[in-house]
């Protein structure tokens, strides 16, 4: 798998220096409230079990899992809800957990759902964000990373559901995508 990787972007020292300062920086903002905590799977999964470890405060979880590139390199501009939350939002300070904002379009699509459902607050917190792929309007209030404009994988993210459990985020050699 490592000998697909062109590049490495972000190395897990780098990652685990983002997910300490936001981590730090978000308990200090939470620290009156008791946030519940919105993984954005299949993604996020590895940024959030990781800033979350830095958050010395009550806090609850949930896990929501929708999906727009089925795989693929480009966003196909639907959103499918594959998993809703089991949690009941109303009143609730939301913290929603990325792991990339590109398009805008998921954000946009979890914001409305989330305001739809009476949440007290809402704010974002991405490990990247990509404003060159912006197609409708999204802003993160934590960001770890602004990454140029390339697709990248690894930690959490994938290709063809592969190399979300590389320990690093990178990009892949133009092969693996001319290959199929
Ligand atoms: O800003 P956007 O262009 O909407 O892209 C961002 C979203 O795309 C990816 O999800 P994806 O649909 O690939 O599902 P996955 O997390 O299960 O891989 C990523 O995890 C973000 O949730
Ligand atoms: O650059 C990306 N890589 C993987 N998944 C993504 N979903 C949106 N952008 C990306």
């Amino acid at each position: 798998m490592n000998n697909d990787i062109l590049k490495v972007l972000y190395s897990e020292e780098d990652i685990a220096a983002a997910c300490k300062r936001l981590g730090t920086q978000l308990a200090e903002d939470y620290k009156d409230k008791t946030p519940l905590i919105i993984c954005v799977l299949k993604g996020a999964i590895l940024f959030m079990t990781d800033v979350i470890r830095d958050m010395d405060i009550y806090a609850t979880i949930d896990f929501i899992d929708v999906s727009s590139y089925n795989g693929g390199t480009a966003s196909s501009g639907t959103i499918k809800l594959l998993k809703d939350l089991d949690t009941d939002v109303a009143g609730r300070d939301i913290l929603l957990v990325e792991d990339i904002i590109d398009t805008g379009r998921t954000l946009k699509y979890l914001e409305d759902l989330l305001k739809d459902r009476n949440a007290k607050s809402i704010k974002v917190c991405t490990l990247m964000d990509k404003p060159s792929g912006r197609v409708v309007e999204a802003k993160a209030d934590y960001v770890g990373f602004n990454v140029p404009s390339e697709f990248v994988v690894g930690y959490g993210l994938d290709y063809e559901e592969k190399y979300r459990n590389l320990p690093y985020v990178g990009v892949l050699k133009p092969s693996v995508y001319s290959d199929k």
